[in-house]
């Protein structure tokens, strides 16, 4: 790999502390970082290089699961400094870019530029143009931005950050985080459907008759309620996590692999996305928020008690939503997509429902058949299970659904924010978010943002520790089924 300075914006963070130093740690012990390598943190606080180094190692005893010996660790720990910024200040751009110019001249090591930005969305446009304003991102290798959703917060806000950020970088070095793109299990999608010609061979309306694609969460808006209260289940997980997953789903075989590819059969699903009409727009979205109820033995707050959301609050903590996709491979088979917080169980799946045109053979009262299920589990597990029917030769021969199960549950499996990293060192755009991507994302849920703002669709209730109204039961039931 390349050598390369890592500007981080936020070194002094949750986010860093977190996810990015145990995940930069995770790569030195792998050797999946360059050999020459400047990492210089960023903050308003005025630390020493020392500090910084000190925090980093605590982040890492803490987060990291890797062994760390202490000479592996003070190595790792000699390539950060840090330089006290404030984004907003353009002076503050020159004492970074000395600092970089020294650091790159001591380890002779090329210009190239990886900006990472975990700091808050506001900050984006103007640390963008105080880079460019500055000259630090002109240089004599390359440049890359990498930044976190939220990209907007409605279809208009987003195309005016990107229209801002365009100015200081091209699309092929904005890297845009999704960290669903990172996990394991999604990144497995491209393989487990281009990789195997049985499954791929069915991989289309013809034998599938729905799929249903859950992240279901216990836990409440815990201490976010100032952003999660503005933001709702529909910005802060379907327009971007949710649509990811029901994009890499949905994709069709491409020419070849490779990022842009990949990157265009995903932008074809979400073009053939049917959009939704305001008048219809309550068949097939749900709106749920919770109420108090019971998680794990526990009472918990209904969710206008929280601390920081308002008692009148109608926002979503919970949304699912039937879509369809019209194109050849997928018209008339609903993708069901369901989100929300506190519900029953910690669980981030896609089922894939198969049609079962052979049932009427077997429907005699003591032969009932199960339809073939293939359920991807992304999170807290990864596995793939196929469950079809057998024979239980233990009980008089009786039909019943058994699970052939693929399990890659394994600590040392690596943890997103280290393979997502790892692309953008190397420059690899394959899962991260195109703007294409996001815009369009954007212009699909449009319509919901609109409805919930105006009000023309109902506030569904849900007890806390179930898995959400009664209605997202029905959007599935009318259709002839259930939620898996
Ligand atoms: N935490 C998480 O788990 C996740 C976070 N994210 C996203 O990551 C980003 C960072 O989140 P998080 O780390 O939690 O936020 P924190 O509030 O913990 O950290 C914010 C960082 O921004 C720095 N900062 C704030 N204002 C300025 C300024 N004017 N100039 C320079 N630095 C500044 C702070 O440094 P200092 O105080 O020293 O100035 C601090 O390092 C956000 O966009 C968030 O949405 C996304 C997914 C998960
Ligand atoms: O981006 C977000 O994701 C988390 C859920 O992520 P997971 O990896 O634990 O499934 C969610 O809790 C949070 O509200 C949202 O901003």
């Amino acid at each position: 790999m390349e050598s390369m300075t890592f500007v981080l914006f936020g070194a002094t963070g949750d986010l860093a502390k977190r996810k990015i130093y145990p995940a930069l740690f995770n790569l030195y012990m792998d050797k999946m970082m360059p050999e020459a390598i400047s990492i210089i943190g960023l903050g308003r606080r005025e630390w020493s290089h020392e500090t910084l180094q000190a925090h980093v190692k605590e982040a890492v005893h803490t987060y990291s699961d890797h062994e760390a010996d202490s000479e592996s660790m003070e190595s790792f720990l000699q390539n950060f400094r840090y330089c006290s910024l404030n984004v907003t200040d353009p002076e503050d751009y020159f004492k970074l870019e000395d600092l970089m110019l020294q650091r790159e001249e001591e380890l002779n090591i090329v210009q190239n530029r990886l900006f990472y930005l975990s700091v808050a969305p506001k900050f984006f446009e103007v640390i963008a143009a105080n880079i460019k304003e500055s000259g630090l991102s002109q240089t004599n290798g390359w440049k890359r931005l990498i930044i976190e959703k939220p990209f907007g917060n409605d279809l208009e806000t987003a195309r005016e950050l990107n229209r801002n950020l365009s100015e200081a970088f091209n699309e092929e070095e904005i890297f845009r985080i999704d960290h669903y793109l990172g996990k394991p299990m999604i990144q497995n999608l491209e393989t487990l459907e281009f990789a195997n010609p049985v499954l791929q061979s069915l991989w289309n309306n013809q034998y599938i008759s729905n799929v249903q694609i859950t992240a279901s969460e216990t836990v409440g808006v815990e201490k976010r309620a100032g952003y999660y209260d503005q933001s709702g289940a529909v910005r802060d997980m379907l327009q971007n996590h949710m649509l990811q997953m029901l994009m890499m789903t949905a994709m069709h075989v491409p020419q070849k692999i490779s990022p842009e590819q990949i990157r265009e059969v995903k932008k074809n699903v979400m073009e053939a996305l049917e959009p939704l009409q305001e008048d219809t727009l309550e068949e097939q979205v749900v709106r749920g928020q919770y109420t108090r109820g019971d998680i794990d033995g526990e009472e918990v707050n209904a969710y206008t008690e929280e601390t920081g959301v308002s008692a009148s609050s109608q926002n979503d903590t919970f949304v699912a939503a039937k879509l369809n996709i019209n194109n050849s491979f997928w018209q008339g088979v609903p993708f069901y997509l369901r989100t929300g917080k506190r519900l029953a169980q910690k669980s981030t799946r896609i089922v894939i429902e198969f049609k079962n045109p052979l049932k009427g053979l077997y429907d005699q009262e003591e032969e009932q058949t199960s339809p073939n299920l293939l359920t991807i589990e992304i999170n807290p597990n990864e596995s793939i299970t196929l469950q079809i029917n057998s024979k239980n030769l233990l009980r008089d021969g009786k039909i019943e659904p058994v699970n052939i199960n693929f399990s890659a549950n394994d600590k040392h499996l690596p943890q997103a924010y280290e393979l997502l990293i790892y692309d953008a060192m190397l420059g690899d755009p394959t899962f991260f978010a195109h703007w294409d991507e996001v815009e369009l994302s954007w212009k699909w849920v449009q319509p919901i943002l609109d409805a919930f703002k105006q009000n023309t669709v109902p506030l569904h209730l849900y007890e806390a520790g179930t898995m959400g109204p009664d209605a997202a039961e029905q959007l599935v039931e009318k259709d002839g089924f259930k939620w898996w």
